[in-house]
């Protein structure tokens, strides 16, 4: 087994409300696993709780067996990462990393260890500098060096590239991730954006109202989503609802599978083709995001349509087309 993390039956209640629910997960060695969740579902508290800042009300955590649950943060040797990277700035780079470093290591040891970082977080050069004397990305850098100083058991971040502007963001993500996989440490990140989650993460976990609704590898999310608020949450797929269509099922189509063409007699005979008004289109580069309303069912619609589609570069809000839902591409849950 390769599981590192072990998450048992992991209760919290603040007063009368519970905002963790029977959080039960196994979380692979080395791997980078995302919470991902609306606002209040309780993403921050289960990292608080996995960090010994919050205590669980019930349950328990285990890593490589050993039971962690009772053990306080100072003995729990969890690396963290909050939002705003929190250096201290009075403290350079060498200072700010080696900050929770033993003094039991001898100076040429923390020179080492500190080498090993700066190499691996892409900082050599700069350990003499000050925090404001840093970009945003090079600040995360020190921040997750500083958490990997400690040798810790996992690491832990709390949207961590949500303070970066976002033309940085996911450069800064792709860095990060490069170096938790050189440095080999399990990695379990909090992030309310989905886009981040689906391309950080080995495994994602979704929370909803303080339960996990699913839990898996991204691909398996995306393409398999377990419920309806699954599928809307992890992005791209309308949900329909058409009386003699799909009846008494909840039904989910990916953005990206709805066919459009022109509406023209041969295009409407196809099979679930309907007529539907564009009532508004979006640019985005290689695709226009177009939202239709079908005509027969009152159902709102969108797809994206590819720019290689013949239509995409002819498409007029206000004019008709032929929508179509291929029945092979959808996602059904019962209601
Ligand atoms: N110390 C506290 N006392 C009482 N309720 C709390 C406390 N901390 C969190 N909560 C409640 O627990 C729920 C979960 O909060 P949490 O911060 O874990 O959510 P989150 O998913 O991280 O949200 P966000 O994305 O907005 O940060 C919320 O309803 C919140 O109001």
């Amino acid at each position: 087994m390769n599981d590192s993390l072990e998450i048992r039956h992991l209760y919290k209640t603040f007063g009368q409300t519970e905002v963790l629910k029977d959080i039960d997960v196994s979380i692979n060695e080395g791997s980078f696993t995302c919470i991902l969740g609306p606002s209040g579902s309780g993403k921050t508290t289960l990292l608080m709780i996995l960090a010994g800042l919050e205590e669980a009300s019930d349950g328990e955590i285990f890593y490589h067996g050993e039971n962690l649950t009772d053990l306080p943060l100072e003995k729990r040797r969890v690396g963290i990462v909050f939002q705003h990277y929190a250096l201290f700035p009075n403290l350079t780079v060498r200072e700010n990393i080696l900050f929770g470093v033993k003094n039991n290591l001898t100076a040429k040891e923390k020179d080492e260890k500190l080498a090993r970082l700066l190499d691996l977080t892409h900082l050599a050069g700069l350990e003499n500098r000050y925090p404001a004397e840093l970009s945003g990305g090079q600040q995360q850098r020190v921040a997750i060096a500083r958490a990997l100083a400690i040798n810790p058991r996992f690491l832990l971040l709390d949207e961590p590239l949500s303070a970066l502007d976002p033309a940085n963001r996911s450069r800064i993500g792709r860095e990060l991730r490069e170096i938790q996989k050189k440095a080999g440490v399990t990695c379990v990140m909090v992030t309310h954006d989905r886009t981040e989650a689906l391309a950080l993460s080995d495994y994602l976990i979704i929370l909803n109202n303080g339960r996990i609704e699913q839990a898996g590898a991204p691909a398996e999310i995306y393409d398999r989503p377990k419920s309806a608020f699954v599928a809307t949450f992890a992005g791209g797929m309308n949900l329909i609802e058409m009386a003699g269509i799909n009846e008494g099922q909840l039904t989910g189509i990916r953005f990206a599978d709805v066919g459009v063409a022109q509406a023209t007699e041969s295009a409407l005979s196809r099979p679930f083709t309907f007529t539907g008004e564009l009532v508004a289109q979006e640019f985005a580069g290689d695709f226009v995001s177009a939202h239709f309303l079908l005509n027969d069912f009152k159902t709102h619609i969108t797809a994206l349509v590819a720019r290689t589609n013949p239509v995409a570069d002819e498409m007029k809000t206000g004019a008709l087309y032929a929508v179509s839902l291929p029945r092979e591409r959808w996602c059904v849950w019962s209601k």
